[in-house]
């Protein structure tokens, strides 16, 4: 309870203290280039669920007093009291309900829901903020801290403004908040803040070209004081999506975060109050684009695990048997084209059954493993290892002849001999088939005549090798 408190009192003073630095970044009445408080609220509603609620109710009464204050004042206590808690509603409940909605697709996404997560968001936070700026002005207008026709001039900065504020910075706030609620990473649609270990060396190289481009179109744009020189800022989308193509969430929501922040202060020390619009745009953009590019890394993770699921025996991580045929295919061509010899050898695991039996089916899951690999430290990294299935393999041996496979047959029998069952004092032994591949046949009918090979080699008693007919 005692924490729930103190966590909403520190939410009602960050949200107070962001709204102050907006209002002093105003570039019009009620508009700046963006509003940090609305990406908190968003933020926190989908961290907290309504037990954000009286802190942004309680936030949204403060600075409503504050509002008189600054444009004016003069209106009673009583009155600003009711379009206090009017404008709390106002704001909060577009934010809740978009939040909500992001929560409830979130969870039925999981990881592998990123590009379709972020385009919710980009939604989601579009429509949340148009629905809170036309409430909100209505609000004011109600409770005359706005004139009437203020609606026209006021709305669509104040929605921009609200848009960019939960497009740009409620990321980096779900990220502060995530260290303090890691349950949040289950659902954030392989999203995670975390704080990665490794060299930020580079992260921060990236950082520092940010800021040079950054400084230099604020400076071109307050030297030229043309509209070409406002949309430079447009350039920085390069490095910025290079960021979320390359880095973290959390690197891609702080160079967000930090880009965005001196834009908007920028656009007060530099006097650029002209181009605002400009800035807010390229704000919002540029944002938007670099989480879509977030997806990227995901994708290519994704893709890389499918690629290795796919061409990998998932037990003994020799090639899976697609994987074997498809590059058996390409080696053969290439010892065609240069006329060199190619030989095949298959082999399997004697009395097998025997060690998982005795020895349990995970043991025999290691001693498959442990027999792969005896046999990749003995082959040559040409040489291509695959699993035909169960206890039985297959090694394509490019420039080699039949002559040279049998010679690696006997290595590869003498050393798995040596062999024990980790554990154990159980003896390993294979037998071995080798066959020649003919130029122009399919690599099924060299298989097959290893087989039979092999078929030899168990019926002379196994731990032996036997050559085609
Ligand atoms: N632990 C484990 N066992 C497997 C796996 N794949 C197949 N097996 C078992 O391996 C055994 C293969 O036995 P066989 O090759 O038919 O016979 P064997 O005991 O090796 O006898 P020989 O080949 O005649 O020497 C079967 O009992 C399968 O259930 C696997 O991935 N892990």
């Amino acid at each position: 309870m005692l924490q729930t408190i103190i966590r909403s009192l520190i939410l009602v003073v960050v949200w107070i203290l962001l709204w102050r630095i907006a209002a002093v970044m105003e570039y019009g009445p009620h508009a700046s280039i963006w509003f940090p408080p609305a990406g908190l609220t968003f933020a926190a509603f989908l961290v907290m669920s309504w037990r954000a609620f009286p802190a942004i109710l309680i936030a949204g009464v403060v600075t409503t007093f504050w509002v008189s204050e600054l444009y004016g004042g003069g209106t009673p206590a009583k009155e600003l009291l009711t379009t206090g808690v009017l404008f709390g509603f106002a704001h909060t409940l577009p934010y809740f309900l978009g939040a909500w909605l992001l929560r409830s697709k979130l969870t039925r996404l999981g990881s592998y829901g990123l590009a379709s997560t972020i385009m919710t968001f980009l939604g989601v936070a579009a429509l949340s903020s148009f629905c809170a700026a036309w409430l909100g002005t209505e609000v004011m207008i109600s409770g005359k801290l706005l004139e009437a026709d203020a609606i026209w001039y006021t709305w669509l900065p104040w929605w921009i403004g609200d848009m960019s504020g939960v497009i740009v910075l409620s990321p980096i706030f779900i990220a502060l908040m995530s260290w303090r609620y890691p349950q949040l990473e289950h659902w954030l649609g392989g999203l995670s803040f975390t704080v990665k270990a490794g060299n930020q060396s580079s992260f921060l190289w990236k950082l520092l070209l940010i800021l040079a481009l950054l400084s230099l179109s604020l400076i071109l744009t307050s030297t030229a004081n043309k509209d070409e020189a406002a949309f430079s800022i447009f350039f920085l989308i390069l490095p910025l999506l290079w960021v979320s193509y390359t880095e973290s969430p959390l690197n891609t929501a702080i160079s967000l975060a930090l880009f965005s922040t001196i834009t908007a202060f920028s656009v007060g020390i530099f006097g650029l109050m002209d181009y605002a619009i400009v800035y807010q745009f390229a704000v919002t953009i540029i944002a938007a684009s670099a989480w879509f590019g977030l997806t990227v890394p995901t994708l290519m993770a994704h893709n890389e695990l499918l690629t290795r699921q796919v061409s990998e025996d998932g037990l003994t991580k020799t090639a899976s048997r697609e994987h074997f045929m498809q590059s058996a295919d390409a080696l053969m061509n290439l010892g065609k084209r240069q006329n060199k010899p190619l030989s095949l050898i298959m082999f399997d695991v004697d009395e097998f059954k025997k060690i998982n039996d005795s020895y349990g089916h995970v043991a025999g899951d290691r001693a498959l493993v442990q027999v792969t690999n005896i046999v990749t430290s003995v082959l040559r990294s040409s040489d291509l290892l695959g699993r035909f299935g169960g206890d039985e393999f297959m090694i394509l041996l490019p420039e080699s002849s039949l002559q040279f496979a049998e010679e690696t047959a006997e290595r590869l029998r003498m050393e798995i001999s040596r062999a024990r069952l980790e554990g154990t004092n159980h003896a390993f032994s294979c037998s071995f088939g080798v066959a020649e591949v003919v130029p122009d046949e399919h690599i099924m009918a060299t298989i097959d005549r290893a087989d039979k090979a092999l078929l030899v080699a168990k019926k002379r008693g196994k731990n032996c090798i036997a050559r085609e007919n």
